[in-house]
């Protein structure tokens, strides 16, 4: 045990692990059961981009909103039929280990929530190697107070974020609201099979341009970061579900249990779900549906709240 009362770190199993197992357990790909490592990415751009495309052409959407000054920093906003001054909003941060995907292919969530009243947000961000961790963190945190401006009297703010989206969704849980002038109403955190300790990364041949240090790894793991120095919740009411697939390789199921229980440790309300018989795409692909397990849970949270 050290000091912070975790002893994980001293018996990581990654530490453990061959580069070649490393690479393995960190490319979610190899993990889809249904498809090949390759047919998995190619469904997972088609379905996005097929998602995406009926999701705009409801014309419901305000599309390419800058939120900063910077070419990459735009969002997607659509809205749901009944529009108010008091509608609760979802931000997603698409996944991609921090260098592919877009917000326009991510939008797999909008039709189910916006049908129920929810408007969703899909956020651009500057993925490497043009944009590095800490730009990526900071540009989050920068979409987030522009749908607080722009939205003054929203019923709560959502943020939901896939894979390498997660760890910038969860890296929200440490930011200084007071340095950017206003406090987003935030009430709760979906976070899908998501990456929160950076080191095991480090090792992998995906990482190259990503974390040229072990400070650069840290700075950017909220699971590091909520050991090392633990914040409170802003709103004690603020639910943060951490859920990974079934079919997630061993890594990623042992990274959200332990980040759950550091949640858990460090005082916020967290919940944690292994979803039944889905792959790291899988997960995502559901969210399409009304009916699917975690859209359910996503709907209940967001309307036991407001
Ligand atoms: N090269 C990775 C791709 C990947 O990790 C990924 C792809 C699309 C969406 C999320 C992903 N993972 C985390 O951000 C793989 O082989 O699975």
């Amino acid at each position: 045990m050290d000091v912070l009362g975790g002893n994980h770190r001293h018996e990581a199993p990654w530490k453990r692990m061959s580069k070649e197992e490393l690479d393995n357990q960190y490319s979610p790909s190899r993990w889809v059961v249904r498809l090949g490592a390759e047919e998995a990415m190619r469904t997972y751009s088609q379905i996005g981009s097929e998602v995406t495309k009926r999701a705009q052409a409801t014309g419901r959407s305000l599309l390419d909103v800058p939120y900063g000054e910077g070419e990459g920093e735009k969002l997607d906003i659509y809205l749901p039929e009944a529009v108010s001054e008091a509608m609760p909003f979802l931000v997603f941060f698409h996944g991609g280990y921090w260098q592919s995907g877009s917000k326009d292919t991510s939008a797999f969530m909008v039709s189910p929530l916006t049908a129920q009243g929810v408007a969703v947000v899909i956020v651009a961000y500057d993925i490497a190697p043009k944009g590095t961790l800490d730009q990526m963190v900071d540009q989050v945190t920068q979409s987030i107070v522009f749908v607080q401006k722009r939205y003054p009297g929203n019923q709560g703010i959502y943020l939901c974020g896939h894979s390498a989206g997660a760890q910038l969704a969860a890296m929200m849980l440490l930011a200084n609201w007071i340095k950017h002038g206003v406090t987003p109403n935030l009430k709760g955190f979906f976070l899908l099979s998501g990456v929160y300790d950076l080191e095991p990364i480090m090792h992998t041949s995906e990482n190259a341009p990503l974390l040229p240090t072990l400070e650069d790894a840290q700075r950017n793991s909220p699971l590091w970061q909520l050991e090392t120095a633990p914040t409170q919740p802003a709103d004690p009411a603020c639910r943060i579900l951490v859920t990974v697939g079934q079919h997630d390789s061993p890594e990623f199921c042992r990274q959200s249990r332990e980040f759950h229980q550091t949640l858990c440790r460090g005082g916020w309300k967290a919940s944690f779900a292994e979803l039944h018989d889905v792959d790291h795409f899988e997960i995502l692909w559901n969210l399409t549906q009304e009916d699917y397990v975690l859209t359910q849970i996503i709907l209940k949270t967001i309307f036991q709240q407001s």
